[in-house]
């Protein structure tokens, strides 16, 4: 039974979305567009984007009539000018951007939700390896906290900085977490993670590898790719993560395998879900096998798990909206926590 959504605060906040032009900060623009304690103030784009001076709508048509605002461009005379009028900044752009400016926006008195991976790996010595960069900011990296909404509630809510998760780790960390923090599966053994999304996911700036005539059914990043250490680090568990990409729009699926420990029975797996998420009004433990149909385009994390208790394996699979619950609706979910508002705040029966 879904929990009744309260609403006991009267604060509104002024925000700004940068990267508004892109797939994740549109969605977040949409959702914004109709919160109550959210007032859009700016709508930002890089230095020298082609779409500075258009107008939201006319990038994104489905939002006509929604939010029509002009698209400014970031500088350092933009920040000056207009980070001390805001409470809240969103960051929906390249990972580097955000190391580089969290710090600024923080100092300016205004909460950052970053949905990029700029601070979402807890180890400094990462970011060369699976980003290419340097963190030019080690002192928010260690301040950070990692906005997995349905786990990290209370550390979401008392802080200025949240790295909202990635999109793979969303959905592989919802299958894993219960059966982690619960300690039922054997220490050291394969942890295989295999996910699968739709081409949003690489956001909307054309490329080759990403156009829809390119691209069919295939693994990428084999062994490499960032979201490995992202996994590794909130499940407490090295995994093996094996993305492929897969020529749909939106939705990403993760199935997650794992050894448990000789004598740990069925009833005991579905206890340890049933406590993670009994009470989450958008992780649904669902009945079958997840299908990408049924959460494409909606907030909603479905899981669902099959354990062989004779062979003590257990796998576990979810689906998700890549751009929604893997990015910009698990943003919100951070922003309403912040605010002491239930996480769906806004996201259901709106
Ligand atoms: N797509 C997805 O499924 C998910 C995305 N994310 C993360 O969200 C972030 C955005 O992703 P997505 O929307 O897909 O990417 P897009 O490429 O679609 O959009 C990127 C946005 O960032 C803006 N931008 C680029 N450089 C700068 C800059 N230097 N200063 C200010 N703005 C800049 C772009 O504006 P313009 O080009 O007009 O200048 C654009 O609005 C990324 O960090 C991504 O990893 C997270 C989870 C899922
Ligand atoms: C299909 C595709 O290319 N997906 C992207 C991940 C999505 C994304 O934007 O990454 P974050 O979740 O870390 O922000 C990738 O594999 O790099």
């Amino acid at each position: 039974m879904t929990k009744a959504i309260t609403d006991s605060n009267n604060s509104v906040q002024k925000v700004a979305i940068v990267g508004a032009s892109g797939y994740a900060g549109a969605e977040l623009v949409g959702l914004l567009s109709k919160h109550s304690h959210a007032e859009i103030s700016h709508l930002v784009v890089s230095e020298n984007s082609d779409s500075e001076g258009k107008l939201f709508s006319e990038l994104h048509g489905r939002f006509q009539g929604v939010c029509d605002l002009a698209l400014e461009a970031f500088s350092q005379d933009w920040f000056d000018k207009c980070a001390a009028n805001l409470d809240v900044v969103f960051f929906a752009t390249p990972h580097d951007f955000s190391a580089d400016w969290a710090q600024a926006f923080l100092d300016a008195g205004v909460k950052v939700f970053d949905l990029s991976g700029g601070f979402r790996l807890k180890d400094a010595s990462d970011y060369p390896k699976y980003y290419g960069f340097e963190h030019a900011d080690t002192n928010a990296l260690a301040k950070a906290i990692y906005g997995l909404a349905e786990w990290e509630a209370d550390n979401i809510a008392n802080t200025n900085l949240v790295a909202v998760p990635g999109c793979y780790p969303t959905a592989s960390l919802l299958c894993l977490k219960p059966i982690t923090t619960n300690n039922l599966h054997v220490e050291n053994s394969l942890v295989v993670v295999n996910g699968i999304s739709g081409v949003s996911g690489a956001g909307r700036n054309a490329s080759l590898a990403t156009n829809f005539n390119e691209v069919s059914l295939k693994p990428y990043n084999i062994l490499q790719h960032r979201h490995q250490p992202e996994i590794s680090q909130e499940s407490n568990v090295s995994v093996i993560f094996n993305p492929h990409l897969a020529p749909y729009k939106r939705g990403l699926l993760s199935t997650v395998t794992l050894q448990l420990k000789i004598g740990v029975t069925s009833a005991q797996v579905d206890q340890a879900f049933q406590d993670a998420y009994a009470n989450t009004p958008l992780v649904r433990i669902v009945k079958k096998w997840p299908e990408i149909g049924n959460v494409a385009y909606t907030p909603f994390a479905d899981v669902h798990w099959q354990y062989d208790e004779e062979k003590h394996v257990v796998v576990v699979s979810c689906a998700i909206d890549n751009v929604l619950k893997g990015a910009s609706s698990q943003a919100m979910q951070c922003f309403n926590l912040s605010l002491g508002l239930p996480s769906e705040y806004s996201l259901i029966n709106s």
